[in-house]
């Protein structure tokens, strides 16, 4: 069967990958809340009680998949694996639990983790509940220093109408297993309030179940550390503590804001050149199943990692079984508590589940196909996040190919071009201050391109002398911080077939007799081609050059001139690890050892991280060195590439108000490797071939396969945008 020429049956198959629907959703969460004995309460309820804190479509195994895919087996039964904070316990915890079958479900089970695991109850991302309540606790605690808050930026938590304070936290929560201790950050609840800092963080405990037993435990403010507010308001009061003084006034606060200003030259009065499809779509979404030109695909969201793409096929092949994102981090380096502390792992901020609403012509084009989300994370019933994925076809604006095959005598034999279009799948995840623009970009010439672009607000620190040493001053009194980040993927690759080899391709130099020159000598590259026979000698670690060429094939099937059909992982990134190995938080991360690491398929390894890992990163409940750890034999089986890109980014003056997306994206490429006999994009009918008709260069003959453009550019829909993502 070809799911190209049957698209509606592609859509069917492309459904055993798709996320939970709102239905599905609330008929789990009420047979859930039904198991008296779990003892369920809303989200909303008293903080510390059990609840159901999000959930997610559970994949069914790859072999049942595929006997459904491929062998025209039964439909494997569609589950939900949800997480639930037990705080009404003796023992609070978090357990995650299977539940089926979908849409009506009569079972549920413990799901258990590393070595059964349990997760502790400290373990849980930040639930609103508890955000609400420190930011309630902060106003009670900050009440006996409110007169150093007014007269230090005129900024409070008390009756402060437009000159209210808010705060950032950061993670991990401690130093230890176990621990919920929180620095924040105090800022200006302006627009931009992430860069409008006060100079005051406060380490509030708040691991008790009762927030009244919340506790400041330290205080800093600019450069002095204090045990409590009772020590910080006695030195303040006495002249013993450095008085500060911020400017007072709205127009130092506009640095943080999008509101155009300063005198740069880059104004245009006319809109910029935008896509269009002159004569309508060339591909086609049915659900979460998309086909493009040779493409076809299935995607999904996952609530706790973001994009997920399955059964990725060239030409009706399968080339990827998934392409998935796993983790983003975000680790720096500073002076202020806050600085020191911040080790971001954001799947652990609800990452999968922060896509918000896309702005037409801005995040995607106006001609993308947008699509919503549905989301359960620390709410009572599923969120939709309206417009939150598009999909779209561009021209890059570059060519695909082109020759201009010049006569040297001023004249040509020749020109011809491919005009170079892809589809771009999209979503934006912004996790708090940061967002990340997740691009999948799929190629006429079977390549997938796989990228993420930073851009939103930096994680920024109060400005004091020795800051310096760890970013740049970027305002005046803010240091932008030295952070490092790093993105890490899942690839399944399964090309032509699931049995696959790894191997590099390297070059070394050898110096030969020249053979038509008696005497000489040439010293040239040659290729020196090494099969990786086990996970070890297939692990790349940051600090050593990566082979040249990595290459996963089936040496089995050979393309028409005797190679194995092969894809390359081609990298686009200037990562380097983050911590020295087994350091405290490390292991918890140990997937970022790796620029790529290739391991054997196994069911049980299905993530490289997970939503608990950011507030219990000492006790880590997924170890991603244990994939590797056995050491599998991978010569001709099932492999999985885990590819870790990434960035240095230490923030500049350029990064106010935001930064840029232009050389902050970074990923990789899948590129075929004698997987075809020829670039399959020979098959494009987009292909322009000019020659001359007069010998004297006076008329040309064009040879082209498609119309010359006709059609409408520009749609007669003003812009709107409407921003909620409130309950329906
Ligand atoms: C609060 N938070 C968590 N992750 C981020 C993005 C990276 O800096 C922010
Ligand atoms: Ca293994
Ligand atoms: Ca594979
Ligand atoms: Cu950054």
């Amino acid at each position: 069967f070809s799911s190209t020429l049957y698209p509606s049956k592609g859509r069917y198959m492309a459904s055993v990958f798709s996320d939970l629907t709102p239905r599905e959703i609330e008929s789990v969460h009420s047979f859930l809340v039904e198991q008296e004995h779990l003892k369920l309460v809303s989200v909303e309820d008293t903080f510390g009680k059990n609840s159901i804190f999000t959930m997610e479509l559970h994949m069914p195994k790859k072999r049942h998949i595929l006997n459904f895919l491929d062998k025209n087996g039964a439909k494997p039964v569609r589950e939900a694996r949800v997480v639930i904070f037990f705080g009404d316990q003796p023992t609070p915890n978090v357990t995650e639990y299977i539940v089926g079958p979908l849409p009506h479900p009569y079972y549920y089970k413990p799901y258990t983790l590393r070595g059964n695991k349990t997760i502790r109850y400290e373990a849980r991302p930040m639930s609103y509940k508890e955000i609400r309540n420190i930011q309630q606790r902060l106003v009670e605690v900050t009440r006996e220093f409110d007169h150093i808050l007014l007269e230090t930026m005129g900024y409070s938590f008390h009756n402060c109408s437009d000159r209210c304070l808010t705060y950032t936290d950061n993670s991990p929560r401690g130093v230890k297993s176990g621990e919920r201790r929180s620095w924040l950050a105090l800022q200006k609840n302006l627009d931009g309030f992430f860069l409008q800092l006060t100079g005051f963080e406060i380490l509030l405990n708040h691991q008790s179940k009762n927030p009244q037993e919340w506790t400041v435990e330290k205080i800093w403010l600019n450069g002095q550390y204090f045990d409590s507010v009772e020590e910080l308001v006695r030195k303040y009061d006495r002249n013993e503590v450095t008085r500060l003084k911020l400017p007072h006034d709205a127009e130092s606060d506009i640095f943080a804001t999008y509101i155009p200003r300063g005198e740069y030259k880059v104004r245009s009065d006319i809109p910029g050149p935008k896509v269009c499809e002159p004569q309508g779509k060339r591909y086609r979404v049915l659900g979460n199943y998309v086909e493009y030109t040779g493409w076809s695909f299935a995607f999904r969201s996952s609530t706790s990692s973001g994009l997920h793409f399955f059964d990725i096929k060239y030409n009706d092949e399968r080339i990827a079984y998934e392409l998935s994102l796993q983790e983003a981090i975000s680790f720096y380096s500073g002076v202020t508590p806050g600085a020191l502390q911040t080790k971001y792992m954001d799947s652990g901020w609800g990452m999968g589940s922060s896509n918000y609403e896309l702005a037409k012509g801005i995040d995607c084009p106006e001609t993308a196909t947008y699509q919503d989300m549905y989301h359960l994370y620390d709410t009572d019933k599923p969120i939709r996040y309206k417009n939150s994925l598009c999909i779209f076809e561009m021209p890059t604006g570059i060519p695909l190919r082109r020759h201009y095959d010049s006569d040297f005598n001023g004249g040509f034999n020749f020109y011809a071009g491919l005009e170079n279009h892809v589809l771009v799948v999209r979503t934006i995840s912004t996790v708090y201050n940061y967002d990340y623009i997740w691009d999948f970009v799929f190629y006429q010439n079977g390549v997938v391109e796989v990228k993420v672009s930073a851009t939103g607000y930096i994680y920024a620190t109060f400005f004091t002398p020795d800051g310096i040493h760890y970013g740049n001053r970027v305002q005046q009194h803010i240091i932008g911080n030295l952070h490092t980040h790093l993105i890490h993927y899942k690839v399944d690759l399964d090309v032509a077939g699931a049995e696959n080899s790894f191997q590099t391709l390297s070059l070394r130099y050898e110096n030969i007799s020249n053979p038509w020159s008696p005497g000489d000598y040439i010293v040239q590259s040659r290729l020196v081609h090494t099969q990786r026979s086990t996970e070890k000698q297939a692990s790349f670690r940051f600090g050593l050059p990566l082979p040249r060429h990595l290459i996963f094939q089936n040496p089995n099937k050979k393309n028409k001139w005797g190679h194995p059909r092969s894809y390359r992982i081609q990298y686009n990134s200037h990562a380097d690890s983050v911590l020295p190995r087994g350091w405290k938080e490390e292991p918890s991360i140990s997937w970022s050892r790796y620029s790529l690491a290739v391991s054997r398929y196994r069911d049980a390894e299905t993530r490289s991280s997970n939503i608990f890992l950011q507030c219990d990163p000492w006790d880590p409940s997924v170890y991603f060195e244990n994939f590797l750890r056995n050491n599998e034999d991978i010569v001709n089986k099932d492999l999985v590439a885990w590819v870790t890109v990434g960035f240095l980014h230490v923030p500049h003056a350029e990064d106010i108000p935001n930064t840029a997306t232009p050389g902050n994206s970074v990923g990789f490429f899948l590129r075929p490797y004698n997987f075809f006999d020829e670039d399959p994009s020979t098959a494009s009918r987009s292909t322009v071939i000019v020659k001359p008709a007069k010998k004297d260069f006076s008329e040309v003959k064009i040879q082209r396969w498609t119309p010359t453009l006709t059609g409408q550019c520009v749609s007669d829909v003003s812009f709107h945008y409407n921003g909620t993502y409130l309950p329906d």
